[in-house]
């Protein structure tokens, strides 16, 4: 697999897409694993079953450990007769009006079934075409990416009980992917935050915490530095919070959250956290080595039209090919999307047989001290089924 994909020939059509609506999706991370509650949801999945019972989902395998760890969630889905028909879909990028764009079979694929599992892209670093993770999110407006982090039962790391719940801006902020070089030798590189994106991606932070029972919404910014950009979005948050007085609200300096998740993680497991997006992005990873790593922690980049749910983890090009990936990040988002998509059974029933399978240790693959190849973690996770 390439560690990068080069840019294809120009496609005829251009997707409009579909204009913003405040999402009220709800994903609960329940006592057991990751889930996703369907009480109270306005946006609903609209996806529909075709004449054999089932859900086509677009699959985008990625780049990488990308097609390892989709196999095992295709492998482990097959065992559980998952009602779901993969829809493979090649997002190698086009060119579009100069601009990096997903072509137009990937695109309706997703505007159709309103459902993804995406395996990771890879990004060159520098010249190159731009993040296609980042364009996915953008041009389906998945204004919120959804990253709870949890302990795993059997796997030792220094704290046993981690419970973090991160949403990230998702479409702007840092990642707008605006820059210029204004003379040689300087460079510009726009940080854009926008009342509208972020009282969206605020709504959902309050509405999700309300949904899975938690009582604190925090605010991860750097206003003192940036009092425009992060003093625009801690002021959203300060007018969003009125609507939800049931939920207290404050703010932290991310410098000071970081020294604080990696000293003492508990405090933050009565909270859900929201942030501008690359401060999403570097706390997620953070977060993910409290608990033993990237091949733990699932993720869903929710809109109002459709979302698509991955892991938080890369292509991985170090273990990249070689039976070495942790599919459990893959699996883990899966079990999010199964239960967006009302399939809470199937999630049920997979995510206890993984749980089990990392509680027994004895089919652990290298991340977390195993010997186990991908495949034969998930053939135990299968034999649990
Ligand atoms: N959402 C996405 O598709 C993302 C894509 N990327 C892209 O991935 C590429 C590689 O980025 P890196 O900085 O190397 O980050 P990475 O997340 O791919 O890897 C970081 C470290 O974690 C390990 N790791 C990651 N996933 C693992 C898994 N499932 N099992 C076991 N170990 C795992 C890797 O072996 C590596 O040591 C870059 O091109 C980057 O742009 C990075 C992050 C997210
Ligand atoms: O798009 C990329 O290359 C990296 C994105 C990323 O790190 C993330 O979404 O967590
Ligand atoms: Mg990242």
């Amino acid at each position: 697999m390439l560690a990068t994909r080069a840019i294809a020939a120009p496609a005829r059509r251009q997707f409009l897409g579909a204009a913003p609506r405040a999402s009220t999706i709800s994903l609960l991370h329940s006592r057991r694993g990751y889930a996703t509650a369907q009480q109270d949801r306005v946006a609903k999945f609209t996806g529909q079953k075709d004449s054999n019972g089932k859900y086509a989902v677009s699959l985008i395998e990625g780049d990488g450990i990308g097609p390892e760890i989709s196999q095992a969630v295709k492998d482990i889905f097959a065992a559980a007769k998952t009602p779901i028909t993969w829809e493979p879909c090649d997002v190698t990028p086009i060119l579009k009006d100069g601009k990096t764009a997903i072509p137009d079979a990937a695109i309706e694929s997703i505007k159709k079934n309103k459902i993804a599992l995406k395996g990771p892209l890879a990004t060159p670093i520098g010249k190159g075409h731009v993040s296609l993770n980042l364009t996915l999110r953008r041009t389906f407006n998945l204004f919120a990416n959804l990253r709870p982090c949890r302990s795993v039962a059997g796997y030792k790391t220094p704290y046993d009980n981690v419970d973090t719940v991160l949403i990230r801006e998702n479409t702007e902020g840092e990642y707008s992917g605006i820059e210029h070089v204004v003379v040689d030798g300087v460079v510009q590189s726009i940080k854009l935050i926008t009342r509208e994106a972020s009282e969206r991606v605020l709504r959902f932070a309050f509405q999700h915490a309300t949904e899975i029972g938690r009582k604190k919404v925090r605010v991860v910014h750097k206003a003192t530095i940036m009092k425009m950009s992060d003093g625009l979005f801690l002021n959203v948050a300060k007018d969003v919070a009125k609507d939800f007085p049931h939920i207290e609200f404050d703010a932290e300096l991310l410098d000071n959250t970081c020294l604080k998740m990696v000293t003492d993680p508990v405090p933050y497991n009565d909270k859900v956290l929201v942030m501008p997006n690359l401060y999403g992005d570097i706390l997620s990873d953070m977060c993910a080595g409290l608990i033993g790593g990237l091949g733990l922690t699932p993720s869903g980049n929710i809109g109002d039209e459709c979302s698509i749910f991955e892991a938080v983890h890369g292509s991985a090009p170090d273990i990249a090919g070689k039976g070495l990936a942790n599919p459990t990040a893959l699996l883990l988002s899966s079990m999010m999307m199964l239960r967006h998509m009302s399939l809470n059974e199937y999630a049920d029933r997979i995510e206890k047989a993984a749980f089990d399978t990392l509680a027994e240790g004895k089919a652990l693959t290298g991340d977390l001290g195993g010997k186990a190849k991908t495949n034969e973690f998930a053939n135990a996770i299968i034999e649990k089924l």
